[in-house]
């Protein structure tokens, strides 16, 4: 499939703002802890045994962005409705229909996790209940299970049959970030008590990934700034990598530096380039690229002469 095409149908679906963050439009956000650019709580995690009011307000007081929880139970929903953007029905909750029903009934966004042995066709019901309830905006989050981890495939195809954003669940542990990204993930959720450095790397995945698998159309000025600072966040790690092999290059070519610089080569790179970059074409990425090779050039022969 082309990369406009698969724009198209990004933009066909719907995304789901909670609190100041969208998910579904845009770049990829991640849920978590510190660190992430929103907070969620699991009043489960404690058994249900921490009251709900003290937890919610406890998370509420120490974070002014997005915040979800996670429900033990119904009877924490009154909580959850006053302080919270949007709730979480965890995985293991997923079919119990009444609470279904009652966290849709909130109107807040309501994000369901996969429970660990649903199928497609069940997890996907668990929308059209929150539908069924007047609420439409639903997040679904593929969680995996104890014998199959994650399914990214089963993830993806959630995503394209029901329109709707699609989180997924990494834990504790980023490593998984740019496979989900990759995969069309619209966020990644961590848990809760992952770590800031987690939080911050699957941010950063997330971003640079994000650039060549999620193609953006903003619609304003402060829109397009930020998905330029994206790029330009791409650029700047491909433009030190390939520093780093210009410099290689420099070393292990018999005359290196600008003495051995060869025009030839760097044609046929811009042309080659030109391909992929049809809108500039070979004439406005000559100049680009001779100040990039030059920059490379300045370095390595900087670096051989012991001044760097
Ligand atoms: O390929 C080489 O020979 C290099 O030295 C690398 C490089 C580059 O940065 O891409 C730099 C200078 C040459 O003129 C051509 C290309």
């Amino acid at each position: 499939m082309s990369l406009t095409a698969d724009l198209e149908r990004h933009l066909e679906r719907g995304a789901v703002r909670v609190g100041t963050l969208a998910v579904g439009a845009g770049p990829a956000v991640v849920i978590g802890g510190e660190g992430a650019q929103a907070r969620w709580i699991s009043l489960r995690d404690h058994h249900g045994r921490i009251p709900a009011a003290r937890a919610v307000a406890e998370a509420r007081a120490g974070w002014s962005g997005p915040l979800l929880v996670e429900p033990f139970s119904a009877a924490d929903l009154r909580e959850i409705a006053a302080n919270a953007d949007g709730v979480v029905i965890g995985a293991a909750w997923m079919q119990d229909f009444q609470l279904v029903r009652a966290v849709a009934r909130l109107g807040l966004p309501v994000v369901v996790q996969r429970g660990p042995a649903a199928t497609l066709q069940e997890w996907l019901a668990i929308a059209d209940y929150c539908v069924a309830e007047g609420n439409d905006q639903v997040v679904l989050c593929e969680s995996g299970s104890r014998t199959h981890p994650l399914d990214l495939a089963l993830m993806r195809e959630a995503r394209r049959s029901s329109g709707r954003p699609v989180l997924v669940d990494l834990g504790e542990d980023p490593t998984l970030a740019a496979a989900a990204v990759a995969a069309g993930a619209d966020g990644l959720l961590l848990a809760p008590g992952a770590t800031e450095q987690a939080a911050l790397d699957a941010g950063e995945v997330a971003r640079i990934v994000g650039v060549v698998v999620r193609w953006e159309r903003p619609g304003s000025v402060p829109e397009a700034r930020g998905a330029i600072d994206r790029v330009d966040a791409v650029l700047a790690v491909l433009l030190e990598r390939r520093a780093e092999l210009a410099g290689t290059i420099q070393r292990l070519k018999p005359v290196g530096g600008f003495a051995g610089r060869d025009m030839d080569r760097e044609r046929r790179l811009v042309a080659e380039m030109a391909r992929r970059a049809p809108t500039l074409g070979e004439e406005r990425l000559a100049p680009i690229m001779n100040a990039v090779i030059e920059a490379g050039l300045h370095l390595a022969e900087e670096r051989a002469s012991g001044l760097d």
